[in-house]
């Protein structure tokens, strides 16, 4: 068995990202430019954001972070990220989800240009990404692409098994899988809360991505002798005993199915570290042109 260590896959990119914009930078070239929305102030997302903001300090990118009361209104919102989409110093927009219950998601990440979409949320770039067009591909199932082909992991004719069917990860990564690319050629079953005998369907998975956000829901008896599992959970649970107050749960029961495993990604320093990189990765794609030109 072997764990998976995602915080030092993506620190070894990072650098590889750092060289390039230092040499972008020595050539007159762009500057790459990440701007996130962060609207209200949820504990979690103020973290990731965070993380964000920190990220693009360390690779050399420029950041902007804007910050908005959770009363703004819906109409308000997309005239911000208008904003962004007609400034042509700022290469990529997220806009931090969850939003508050008065906006609807869907309207904002369609009002982001598609250009500068590096969370590849957008309707186009989600259609492309189906299609096999070069697109932006959302940042958490394009981290788990890159661990799998970081470790070697043979993907052709294996059976994956999504558990999961959000737009932002279980739907896109369920895609992602059946593609034929070198990370792909799986035989692909997308699981949701309607699955009949999910723990059976898991168990003949030869690849279980866990991403339904409940924490330590998949043990042992989901879980093959010899799979390889990976876990997109994230949920913080209260803990008293450490000092934040919370513990980071992933979707995975790790001491009962690592055993079990070929590979396995923990929680945290797994997929989550890689989902940041993902992101960065897009936004210089963006400052270069490369997707769309
Ligand atoms: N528009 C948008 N784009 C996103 O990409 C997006 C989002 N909204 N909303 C929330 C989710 C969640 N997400 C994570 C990013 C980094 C870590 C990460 O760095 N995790 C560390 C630990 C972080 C911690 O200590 O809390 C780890 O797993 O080791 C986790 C989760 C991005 N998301």
């Amino acid at each position: 068995m072997q764990i998976i260590d995602g915080k030092a896959v993506a620190d070894e990119i990072k650098k590889e990202i750092a060289q390039e914009v230092a040499e972008i930078k020595a050539s007159g070239g762009k500057t790459p430019h990440l701007v996130a929305i962060l609207v209200g102030n949820n504990g979690a997302s103020e973290t990731y954001v965070a993380n964000k903001v920190k990220s693009c300090q360390e690779l050399g990118f420029n950041s902007t972070l804007l910050r908005f009361d959770p009363s703004i209104t819906e109409a308000e919102l997309l005239a911000e990220v208008q904003k962004v989409n007609d400034n042509d110093d700022m290469d990529g927009l997220i806009v931090q989800l969850p939003l508050p219950d008065h906006i609807n998601p869907d309207k904002v990440m369609e009002a982001i240009a598609p250009k500068k979409d590096v969370d590849g949320f957008h309707p186009i770039n989600i259609g492309r990404m189906a299609k096999g067009l070069p697109a932006y591909i959302s940042a958490t199932p394009q981290g788990v692409l890159d661990l799998l082909a970081y470790y070697n992991i043979e993907t052709s004719g294996k059976h994956c098994v999504v558990v999961g069917r959000s737009q932002i990860v279980g739907l896109p990564m369920s895609i992602l899988m059946q593609r034929n690319t070198k990370i792909g050629n799986c035989t692909v079953t997308l699981t949701h809360s309607k699955t009949k005998d999910l723990p059976a369907v898991c168990a003949t998975a030869d690849i279980l991505i866990a991403a339904l956000g409940r924490p330590e829901f998949i043990t042992a008896e989901y879980v093959k002798e010899g799979a390889v599992v990976i876990d997109v959970g994230l949920t913080r649970v209260v803990d008293t005993i450490k000092k934040s107050g919370f513990a980071l749960k992933g979707d995975v029961k790790f001491d009962e199915v690592a055993p079990k495993c070929s590979y396995i990604t923990p929680v945290p320093k797994g997929v989550g570290p890689m989902t940041i990189v993902s992101l960065m990765k897009n936004t210089l794609l963006s400052a270069k042109n490369a997707i769309y030109q």
